[in-house]
């Protein structure tokens, strides 16, 4: 099986990203992450644009430990010059030549003939190679160029003693098929070029970059160029991790190894987003927060019961250390039992489907569901279950600047019959505690009151706990839910129940309206 090499220009063409600049530290940090992924050759910036990057790429090339290290240049001897100044103490030195070869850049900026071009990139290869062990020379638009002409000039510079040749997809326009049969054609018509490394290098204007990049090596690419979470140019480059891990994952179907160690992608994708400040979208394949998480009942089913259902890909494969099951409003009981097991609880069926119930009205209405919303929403159903005299069925709260606070509450009585009461307060708490107790129909002091919520974010769930004391005796007593006036009236007849739970002979007497 052909083995196909990683050329990462994350620091060179993916700090072409508007806005993006990189001190020297933080490219150092990276290119000593990318050898730790295994690329094969880091490019590591454009020596001769300016003095910081003369200094990082020098630096780079001497702490680099297995990673070959090049740097761009311009058809330019005093570019090639200073290049070999920044590399030339590296272990394998390597130039990275480019002109343009499409019409539209040769014509309109390059102000140049197609002859001047062949003869610039022949002169410029040749001087290279006195000096550099490695002479990549790119074709700069090369999916825009007439094919006649990349034969001709790809010649040329293969007989001036290139090693590389680079065809890049500089404005992301080509398309997966129309690449590939660029790649087989010049392998096949170009005189040489068995006898040197063909290169891809795929921009994402049309978001093909990836796509493009694995059909030049169906074509017969042996090098792809690409940058760490896709960064770079305008849409960016081909992101490594994507074409990296399809190349893996379809290893069947491409017949191509590779020498990146896999499970430091996550890692460096991390590093390089923190680094450039550019956020990584959930969705993004590979390393996106959503790459390995599933919240649907039926995958999260699927997953549970074997996870290549719906996951192609390991998570500890690239470095992310396990798949996630988040529970929403779509999840269903396979992913919730699974998670209440998961927290230490074995609920009997019917406790598990009351709790079920509840988590999916608590889902409908918040956002993202915690393990301490589970664990908050198991809690209060053992209390609920431990004694239910009174069952809140209905709370209705007034409240406003202008009005007094009045709650209406409709409960089931220890009889079994509904009961509906209202009551005044002095605010929304104290109506509702008013009217639980006329309800109850005994005095019952509240001694304490404490209110938590239970997970971070607007939408936590709020935990209640009171202490309250009847006839000689106290309770403690909790609710939970997504409303705080709802969290107090559970937590109220929560209280309550206990105490009649503890003596029943001493129940109080259900009143009104029973
Ligand atoms: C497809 C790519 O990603 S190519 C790499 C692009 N990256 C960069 O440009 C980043 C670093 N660039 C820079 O710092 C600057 O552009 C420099 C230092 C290289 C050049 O700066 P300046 O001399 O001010 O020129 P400027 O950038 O305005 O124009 C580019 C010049 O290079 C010429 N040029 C373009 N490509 C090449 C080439 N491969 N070889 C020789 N000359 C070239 C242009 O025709 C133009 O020449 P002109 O001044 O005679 O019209
Ligand atoms: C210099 C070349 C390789 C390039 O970055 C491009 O064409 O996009």
């Amino acid at each position: 099986m052909r083995r196909v090499e990683f050329f990462d220009t994350t620091l060179r063409d993916g700090e072409q990203q508007p806005g993006l600049n990189l001190n020297r530290e933080e490219k150092l940090k990276i290119a000593k992450q990318l050898d730790r992924l295994g690329v094969d050759i880091i490019e590591a910036g454009f020596p001769a644009s300016n003095d910081a990057d003369f200094t990082s790429v020098q630096q780079i090339a001497r702490a680099v430990q297995n990673s070959t290290v090049t740097g761009l240049s311009r058809l330019v001897k005093s570019d090639i010059d200073t290049t070999w100044e920044a590399l030339k103490e590296s272990r394998n030195p390597r130039i990275h030549l480019f002109i343009a070869t499409s019409d539209v850049h040769i014509k309109h900026k390059l102000n140049m003939t197609q002859e001047q071009v062949i003869e610039e990139s022949v002169e410029a290869v040749r001087y290279a190679k006195e000096r550099f062990s490695v002479v990549q020379w790119s074709a700069e638009d090369a999916c825009r160029t007439d094919w006649g002409f990349l034969t001709k000039i790809m010649t040329e510079v293969i007989k001036a003693g290139v090693d590389v040749i680079n065809l890049p997809d500089t404005v992301g326009y080509t398309s997966p098929s129309e690449i590939k049969a660029m790649f087989q054609f010049l392998k096949e018509n170009v005189e040489g070029a068995e006898n040197i490394t063909l290169s891809s290098h795929c921009h994402d204007d049309l978001g093909m970059a990836v796509a493009n990049s694995l059909a030049a090596v169906e074509g017969g690419a042996d090098q792809v160029e690409c940058t760490i979470n896709g960064i770079g140019e305008r849409a960016g480059n081909a992101s490594l991790e994507e074409i990296a891990v399809a190349l893996h994952i379809r290893e069947d179907y491409y017949q191509v190894k590779q020498n990146l160690h896999l499970p430091e992608i996550k890692r460096t994708s991390s590093l390089v987003s923190k680094l450039t400040g550019n956020v990584v979208p959930g969705n993004k394949a590979i390393v996106g927060s959503n790459a390995f998480a599933h919240e649907s009942g039926i995958h999260q089913d699927g997953v549970l019961k074997e996870s290549t259902t719906y996951e192609i890909i390991t998570p500890e494969l690239v470095g992310v250390e396990t798949n996630k099951l988040v529970l929403g409003k779509l999840s269903g009981k396979h992913a919730f039992r699974n998670k209440v097991l998961e927290l230490g609880f074995d609920p009997p069926d019917e406790e598990l489907k009351r709790v079920f119930k509840a988590f999916k009205q608590l889902a409908n209405k918040k956002k993202d569901i915690s393990d301490d919303d589970i664990f908050a929403l198991l809690a209060a159903d053992k209390v609920e279950a431990e004694a239910k005299a009174y069952e809140l069925l209905s709370l209705q709260v007034n409240v406003g600047t202008h009005n007094i606070p009045t709650a209406t509450i409709t409960m089931k009585m220890p009889d079994g019959a509904e009961a509906q009461e209202a009551a005044t307060g002095s605010g929304s708490v104290e109506a509702v505690y008013n009217t639980l107790e006329r309800m109850v129909g005994s005095p019952i002091r509240l001694d304490d009151y404490r209110i938590q919520s239970v997970s971070g974010g607007e939408d936590a769930l709020a935990e209640v706990v009171v202490h309250v004391s009847y006839n000689q005796q106290s309770s403690i007593g909790r609710g939970t839910a997504h409303d705080v006036l709802e969290a107090s009236a559970y937590a109220y007849v929560n209280a309550v129940n206990r105490i009649l739970a503890e003596a029943p002979a001493e129940q109080p007497e259900p009143s009104i309206n029973s």
